[in-house]
């Protein structure tokens, strides 16, 4: 059934009437979008634009993919913020984890200046950087995100490990490039913006570590399998500033995180 179609009659009006009056698809499907109807608003983005956004279907309070069903526990919708319970088994967790023990090394960032990598006492973990498809177990993991959010593998970056100890944090930040930043243009080149984040915790942590949001008041728990994603941009395409996110330090337990991110077009 078409999510357009199961809007009340006076929305479908209402949609009809703006659109003939010309205004942009993505401006009526905002407001489709804060009231919470998800699937009308991508659906009428991709009938009416050719702007295509990553997307979760949120008709049901679980998703069915093709190689297992998985569970919603928490929606925000603006930004677009969702947690998926049991994304990956506990062995797989583990198998990353044992793969990635063996590589890691102090992390980076995206140097504001010069768009190069560099270490930086805010972002105080070890890490290590995958190819796509580096591995089975990661072809496995990339091609079930593909499948959440409808978003090819090939507009992803390669899956990064990450490991918190004691005291390790990751301080305020944005994952989008701002544009209004020198090393954006960069960055940008190949792939575009990064439209989504999507984290998967792999390891129970005691205490600390939550993924906190400072601008919108909430934090996830890390809980080995479960998987957090959120838009970094909204739906007309541009930068979402409420995205402001951090990794809170570790108080008791390591922190292993999986990041993938995701990319307005191809990344090569
Ligand atoms: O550690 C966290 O919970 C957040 C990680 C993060 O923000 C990132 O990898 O971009
Ligand atoms: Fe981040």
């Amino acid at each position: 059934m078409s999510a357009l179609k199961s809007l009340e009659k006076e929305w479908q009006e209402w949609l009809k009437i703006n659109l003939a009056r010309g205004v942009p698809a993505n401006n009526l499907a905002a407001s489709l979008f804060e009231r919470g109807w998800v699937d009308a608003a991508y659906e009428l983005i991709s009938k009416s634009s050719n702007q295509k956004i990553p997307h979760i279907n949120m008709t049901n309070n679980y998703v069915e993919l093709s190689d297992k069903k998985v569970s919603l526990s928490f929606v925000c919708y603006k930004p677009f913020v969702t947690v998926i319970n049991d994304f990956l088994s506990p062995e797989e967790c583990d198998a990353l984890i044992s793969d990635a023990d063996q590589k890691l090394k102090a992390s980076r960032v995206v140097d504001p200046e010069d768009g190069s990598f560099v270490e930086h006492s805010a972002r105080t973990s070890t890490s290590t950087g995958y190819h796509r498809g580096e591995i089975d177990i990661i072809k496995t993991i990339e091609a079930r995100i593909a499948d959440l959010i409808n978003w090819p593998v090939d507009h992803g970056e390669g899956l990064q490990v990450l490991r918190y100890e004691d005291g390790g944090e990751y301080r305020p930040h944005f994952d989008f490039f701002d544009p209004a930043k020198k090393s954006s243009r960069l960055v940008t080149k190949q792939g575009g913006q990064r439209v989504g984040t999507f984290l998967m915790y792999l390891s129970e942590v005691d205490s600390g570590g939550s993924t906190r949001f400072p601008n919108l008041n909430f934090e996830i728990r890390p809980n080995k399998g479960s998987a957090l994603y959120f838009a970094n941009t909204n739906l007309k395409g541009e930068i979402e500033p409420l995205t402001l996110h951090a990794g809170m330090p570790v108080t008791e337990g390591v922190k292993y995180l999986a990041t993938k991110w995701l990319r307005e077009k191809p990344y090569i």
